[in-house]
């Protein structure tokens, strides 16, 4: 196997994603020599692999316990961070221990902001095993967990200590979750990489293969992600304007998620989202016709939904408005004036939206596989 790549994040506390095939024997650098206990945070999908690590920390000198959490969004919880507390308190973690998650998204958010939490802020490495969580989620020190009323409610920026994106993992990850994750590499293309986007473009079958053989593009569509994201989060981590652009299709998104009670993929929701957000900057004649149509074009190459159901409309504008990137009555977007030139449209008019919203919804269904 070729060497693994180091992909640099910057910012107050600087970190390395390491991109490659088996790269346990990465994990003692990345935590560093003052750590001893480390809790290593997993869902039930990884318990193998979870093992794994903690025998490997045993041998290296660490304390290693192991917290089993609820698989995808059910982890997201107030209840299940408490759990993951109590095992910490119980087992006396000081602030100079750590915490290891591995899995997708939804484990990596909620060990970060366990992380975060925990004694206000120790340390964390994330092992990354979906496509979402290597290309963004485990990147970048975005942490959180769902309340009632929305999506990522309630949260905090940490940077992990490192991220390790072996993938390997992605050899036994179902072919709708690999579908899903490409949603936000589309959206990585979309915002900054318009490569990215001419690479799936020139095979999507390679990628929605039932069995990856291309493992070169992979690796290539996964790095080139995390320089995006690595370059946006190193110049403004707390999201205090640049980091937004990483929201292009959330908007709608992580309204879908929450109409549909997370049966959607988070991936498939953003897809269809861009493709909103897409028809939005149109209508406010800010987008040509032909980039709206890309959208359309390479989502649907992959097997990703690029329409909503017509009669949501009021339950996803109640939810667009806990969007945090709101302001008071103000809903802003991120939307797109060319590939690669993300612009904010700041309180556009009910009329323009509810017209965006019927331009993806009056289409038939469509990706429904990768939906559930
Ligand atoms: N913090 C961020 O910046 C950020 C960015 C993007 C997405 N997210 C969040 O990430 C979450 C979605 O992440 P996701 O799509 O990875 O979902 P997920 O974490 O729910 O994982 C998807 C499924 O794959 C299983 N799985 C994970 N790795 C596997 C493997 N290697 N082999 C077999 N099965 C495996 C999991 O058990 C789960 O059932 C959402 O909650 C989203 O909000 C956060
Ligand atoms: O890293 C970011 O910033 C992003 O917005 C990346 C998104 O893909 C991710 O889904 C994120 O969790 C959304 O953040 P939120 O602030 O809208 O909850
Ligand atoms: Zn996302």
């Amino acid at each position: 196997m070729s060497e693994p790549t180091r992909i640099r994040v910057g910012g107050e506390r600087p970190y390395d994603v390491v991109v490659g095939y088996h790269l346990l024997g990465e994990l003692a650098g990345l935590l560093g020599d003052k750590v001893r206990k480390v809790l290593v945070v997993h869902p039930r999908s990884l318990t193998a692999s979870a093992e794994a690590v903690r025998d490997d920390l045993e041998k290296e000198g660490y304390q290693a316990f192991l917290a089993e959490v609820p698989d995808a969004e059910d982890a997201k919880t107030a209840q299940v961070a408490a759990f993951l507390w109590h095992v910490l308190g119980q087992a006396d973690f000081t602030r100079s221990d750590a915490v290891v998650g591995i899995g997708g998204g939804a484990t990596t958010d909620l060990a970060g902001f366990v992380a975060s939490t925990w004694l206000r802020g120790i340390t964390v490495v994330q092992i990354a095993t979906t496509v979402v969580a290597m290309v963004d989620a485990a990147v970048g020190g975005k942490t959180g967990i769902n309340t009632e009323e929305g999506k990522n409610l309630v949260g905090a920026f940490w940077t992990p200590a490192g991220v390790l994106c072996d993938l390997a993992a992605l050899d036994t990850l179902p072919v709708h979750e690999r579908v899903a994750g490409l949603g936000e590499v589309v959206k990585h293309g979309f915002i900054a990489d318009e490569r990215t986007l001419e690479l799936i473009e020139a095979d999507p079958s390679a990628l929605t293969a039932p069995q990856l053989t291309d493992r070169d593009l992979v690796r290539e569509l996964v790095e080139r992600s995390v320089r995006v994201k690595a370059e946006v989060v190193t110049a403004d981590l707390r999201e205090s304007f640049r980091r937004e652009i990483l929201n292009y299709g959330h908007t709608l998104g992580h309204a879908i998620e929450q109409v549909e009670r997370y049966r959607w993929r988070h991936g498939a929701a953003v897809s269809v989202g861009m493709v909103f957000a897409a028809e939005l900057a149109r209508l406010a004649g800010r987008l040509p016709d032909d980039v709206v149509a890309r959208h359309r074009e390479i989502l649907r190459s992959l097997g990703l939904p690029t329409s909503y159901r017509a009669d949501r409309w009021e339950q996803l504008l109640a939810a667009m408005r806990r969007d945090k990137k709101s302001r008071g009555d103000l809903l802003r977007f991120v939307v797109l004036e060319d590939v690669g030139r993300p612009v904010r449209l700041e309180g556009p008019d009910p009329t323009l939206l509810a017209a965006a919203f019927a331009e993806i919804s009056r289409e038939p269904a469509s990706g429904a596989g990768v939906l559930l």
